[in-house]
């Protein structure tokens, strides 16, 4: 086994815009550019070879488009993929639960709500006539965009 040549194949997984390819970036070139990569082909392939003890390792890394009209093609990536690199974008909120101990539950569904009412109370302001910017405020406009 030593001093031995492992190919690895690897796939970046994960939504369309949450930054697959800038991660691959990142790594492959250590550069990172502003503004989406355009993956017109539904998957890029890179390798990096590095070394891992004394072995060489070649890591095959597929990055594939997240959009819903590429996920049959990226399947088809999946074969024979030794790792996945899931990616998704943390301005999604996340909570680490247990149902078993309770932790953070009742913070989950609190927020929920707390989300949806001033979701909701925002929509009531600018549905009907949008945001006039030179109003003078009310107290329902504070109560609601400063808390
Ligand atoms: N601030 C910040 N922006 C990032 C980061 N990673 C990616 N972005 C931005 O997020 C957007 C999407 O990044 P991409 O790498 O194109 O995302 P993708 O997952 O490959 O997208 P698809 O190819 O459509 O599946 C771009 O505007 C990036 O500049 C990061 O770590 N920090």
């Amino acid at each position: 086994m030593s001093g031995q040549r492992v190919d690895v194949k690897v796939v970046m997984l994960g939504k369309e815009y949450v930054g697959k390819t800038s991660l691959v970036e990142r790594y492959v070139h250590d550069r990172f550019l502003v503004g989406p990569y355009q993956n017109t082909i539904g998957a890029a392939f890179v390798a990096k070879v590095m070394s891992v003890g004394d072995r060489t390792v070649t890591l095959g890394i597929w990055d594939t488009a997240g959009s819903e009209r590429y996920e049959a093609m990226s399947r088809i990536y999946y074969r024979g993929a030794k790792a996945a690199i899931v990616c998704y974008d943390i301005k999604a909120q996340l909570f680490e639960t247990s149902s078993k101990t309770g932790q953070s539950v009742d913070e989950l569904f609190q927020k929920v709500a707390e989300d949806y009412v001033s979701v909701a109370a925002f929509q009531v302001m600018t549905e009907d006539k949008g945001v006039d910017l030179g109003q003078k405020p009310n107290p329902y406009f504070y109560s609601c965009c400063h808390h």
